[in-house]
């Protein structure tokens, strides 16, 4: 199968996607208009027989089959022996879901509504300002869905801690108010370096400023007597299930801090979103249907035409967070090396995704997405509008920059266009050598998603959209996405070097770049 697409690969060589457009169809036919969100790739290089030799390769992988598998709580996670049930947590009102032989919902709707008990009190209480102590999964989707949001929240102040480098939770208590500070524990192991000792630090640090911890900290985890354990009573605790995989886990109990920013209400709105995302997917069939048609671009792109990165390109400001967020949901999930089976992979995994939001990435590494020697596939986001009504020309410039990116990219400027342009400034060999610096190749491949407003909903749609992509992706990879083995071995090794950087073990034994770093610190210190 991946043979026919080389095949269309080379047919399609040095064609210009602006060809395409000849047929007046060309952006509808290439388009899905879904879940009141507009996904556009006439941009790139997809013609029919193309879309067709991908959906044939998506259905040969079982696609269908094991979305079906994943949704009926299936053991998919099949290293760890798990089913993969982020969908459950926001199953409002879609039934039961078996795992085991149990439905899980009576479970997964008790918590949200002690979640939202929870987030009303506090919300109505004196805290001025909730710390979310937390790493990866336990962080960057809470982290980010609270900047996209914040037009929403009217509840206390939300901080992100997660860097066990000092300056992090340093920078985040100065200035605050012991007495009105709550600290939230998010681990669902907890027993994360990062956020253990992050969480001790908080705890001194209420004990320094001669406040009591009681009633001061949440936990947000799925080892619940390890929560115990640290001190927080049962009460405090929200817990969640193996089912839910870190990066995956803020529609539960991770999204508190969210929860409480926003309100119950804002947070349901989220998980609509979500479940709307859902049933498309489900539902749809797969030429039409959005996670798998994003993950296919993806992949024709990356495993196919060989492009190793790929920009996430959100023009809305509130998504500053996305890419990092997408960061652990793309590469932890999909970053591997061999097939569910332990067989080597023998095409390449999951590409590196990166981005900053428009307009500012413009302004910065732009340039090379434009004439570097490497294609740089993008994925543009932009709201149809913004917050600021009073503020309307601003997002009108936002959009118009937008679109102009990927019609820049796919139009390119040709070496006489370029000469045009100098024509009046240079002449002679100086006018070629002006030109040939302004020529952009163009035939570069972009996908916008368009939607009307980043609300919560819309919000829920697209981190949802983003998951069954990878879910798409892993399919047709063969791999396990919900696995993260290759985090392990830097853990292990720094639990090792702890004794070494504090002076109180020796370096033997380490190998010679390790022992002079060490050897830098222990002098330098
Ligand atoms: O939530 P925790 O158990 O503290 O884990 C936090 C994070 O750390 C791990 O190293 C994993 O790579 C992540 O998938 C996880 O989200």
């Amino acid at each position: 199968m991946w043979e026919d697409l080389k095949r269309h690969a080379d047919r399609i060589d040095g064609r210009r996607i602006e060809g395409l457009f000849e047929n007046d169809k060309r952006a509808t036919e290439f388009s899905l208009d879904a879940v009141g969100m507009l996904f556009d790739y006439s941009k790139t290089q997809l013609d029919g027989d193309i879309r067709e030799a991908l959906i044939d390769v998506a259905k040969q992988a079982g696609v269908e089959a094991r979305r079906d598998e994943m949704f009926s709580g299936a053991k998919i996670n099949e290293t760890e022996g798990r089913a993969v049930l982020h969908t459950a947590l926001r199953n409002l009102d879609g039934g039961p879901v078996m795992v085991d032989g149990d439905d899980v919902m009576p479970g997964v709707l008790d918590t949200l509504k002690r979640m939202e008990a929870l987030a009303t009190e506090i919300r109505a209480s004196n805290v001025t300002d909730v710390v979310n102590i937390g790493i990866g999964g336990s962080d960057l989707g809470p982290a980010m869905a609270y900047l996209a949001l914040s037009p929403y929240a009217d509840g206390p102040r939300c901080h992100f801690v997660s860097n066990v480098d000092g300056a992090d939770i340093a920078d985040v208590l100065t200035g605050l108010d012991p007495e009105t500070t709550l600290f939230i524990v998010a681990s669902k192991t907890f027993t994360t370096i990062e956020t253990m000792t992050n969480a001790r630090t908080a705890k001194a640090w209420l004990s320094d400023k001669g406040v009591s911890s009681d009633g001061r900290f949440v936990a947000l985890s799925s080892n619940k007597e390890k929560a115990g354990e640290w001190g927080i009573p049962e009460a405090r605790v929200l817990g969640f299930e193996d089912w839910v995989g870190g990066r995956y886990s803020m529609w539960g109990p991770i999204g508190l801090s969210l929860m409480i920013a926003i309100g119950p209400d804002g947070f349901r709105a989220f998980l609509r979103g979500g479940q709307e995302m859902d049933r498309h997917f489900r539902a749809a069939e797969l030429h039409e249907n959005m996670p798998v048609l994003l993950a296919l671009v993806g992949m024709w792109h990356n495993q196919v035409l060989g492009h190793a990165t790929r920009a996430v390109l959100p023009y809305d400001n509130r998504l500053s967070r996305l890419a990092a967020y997408l960061q652990q949901l793309e590469m932890e999930s999909n970053g591997k090396g061999v097939s569910m089976d332990g067989a080597d992979l023998p095409f390449n995994s999951g590409p590196v995704v990166w981005g900053e939001p428009g307009t500012n990435g413009q302004h910065a590494f732009y340039q090379l997405i434009h004439q570097g020697t490497r294609v740089i596939p993008c994925e543009f986001m932009v709201a149809a509008r913004g917050h600021e009504p009073e503020l309307r020309h601003h997002h009108e410039l936002l959009i118009a920059n937008c679109l102009a990116q990927s019609e820049a990219l796919m139009r390119g400027r040709t070496l006489d266009e370029a000469r045009e342009k100098v024509a009046g400034t240079f002449e002679g060999d100086e006018l070629e050598r002006q030109a040939k610096h302004r020529v952009f190749p163009g035939n570069r491949p972009s996908t916008t998603l368009i939607y009307p407003l980043l609300d919560p909903e819309t919000l829920g749609k697209i981190i949802a959209l983003y998951e069954h992509r990878v879910f798409v992706e892993g399919v047709i990879l063969g791999i396990n996405s919900y696995d993260q083995w290759g985090v392990e071995l830097g853990k292990e090794l720094a639990s090792s070097l702890g004794p070494v950087v504090s002076g109180e073990a020796s370096a033997d034994g380490k190998d010679g770049s390790t022992k002079q770093l060490v050897d830098y610190v222990l002098k330098n210190r």
